[in-house]
């Protein structure tokens, strides 16, 4: 993975909430810590084009989130902080499907890709469910599966362990720690981030820390009082 921040910055009207940063992103996992409203989200979704720089620009692999946005698209993968909202169809297995039917697979190459990839996370049995009877973590499990089955290099997940129990906690960091695509991953939950290469802490929009995760979690505690 290779994410540049060339001079890039966020502005709502007169509101700044990222101020212009100059970054190069390419560790395997990234995490992203900062009170409510620092400007992690905006910078989260900087990276996949969902926002776009009102200075600078950002690339993801040489690709400009504003110009190729859609090829960005297909290479940047991103779960919300509330799955419930990103399950579309009714049953998990369409849900799946729904990305590549979009992409043009055929009947087979659909039902192959779908099967693979809840084997890979063990979820085979979610299949038939319907999305709005799942607990959080089975939840998070499908929405996992419904981004990674269109093959994006790179993943952000913003608050995976949101109001999940212990179970499903440990269940989803097992699972992002085994995961071979890159990671970025916004988090409170500071001990999911602890053994991540690169943390970047957020305050009112600019970045105040970048450094291993136990020197950027210790910055934020401080910083957070
Ligand atoms: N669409 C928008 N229009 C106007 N202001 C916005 C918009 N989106 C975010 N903001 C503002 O930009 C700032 C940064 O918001 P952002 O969502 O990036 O923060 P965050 O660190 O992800 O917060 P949280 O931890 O609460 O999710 C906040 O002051 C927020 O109110």
């Amino acid at each position: 993975m290779d994410i540049r921040f060339d001079n890039a910055g966020v502005d709502y009207g007169t509101r700044t909430a990222l101020f212009p940063l100059n970054l190069t992103l390419q560790e395997r996992r990234i995490g992203i810590v900062g009170l409510n409203g620092s400007g992690k989200t905006t910078f989260a979704r900087l990276i996949n084009g969902l926002v776009k720089p009102t200075c600078g620009r950002v690339t993801v692999n040489g690709l400009d989130t504003v110009g190729d946005a859609g090829k960005v698209l297909g290479k940047v993968g991103y779960i919300f902080q509330s799955p419930q909202n990103q399950i579309i169809l009714p049953i998990v297995r369409d849900d799946i499907a729904f990305g590549l039917k979009a992409r043009g697979y055929d009947k087979t190459q659909v039902d192959a890709a779908v099967e693979g990839i809840l084997a890979r996370f063990g979820a085979g049995h979610l299949a038939g469910r319907r999305a709005h009877e799942l607990s959080g973590g089975e939840l998070q499990m499908a929405a996992l599966c419904s981004v990674l089955v269109t093959g994006p290099d790179i993943l952000i997940l913003d608050e995976p362990t949101n109001q999940l129990d212990l179970k499903n906690r440990a269940l989803v960091q097992k699972t992002i720690a085994g995961l071979p695509e890159s990671a970025i991953v916004i988090s409170h939950d500071l001990p999911l981030l602890e053994d991540f290469e690169r943390v970047l802490l957020f305050d009112q929009g600019r970045l105040v820390a970048d450094a291993p995760a136990a020197e950027a979690i210790a910055r934020y505690r401080e910083l957070a009082g």
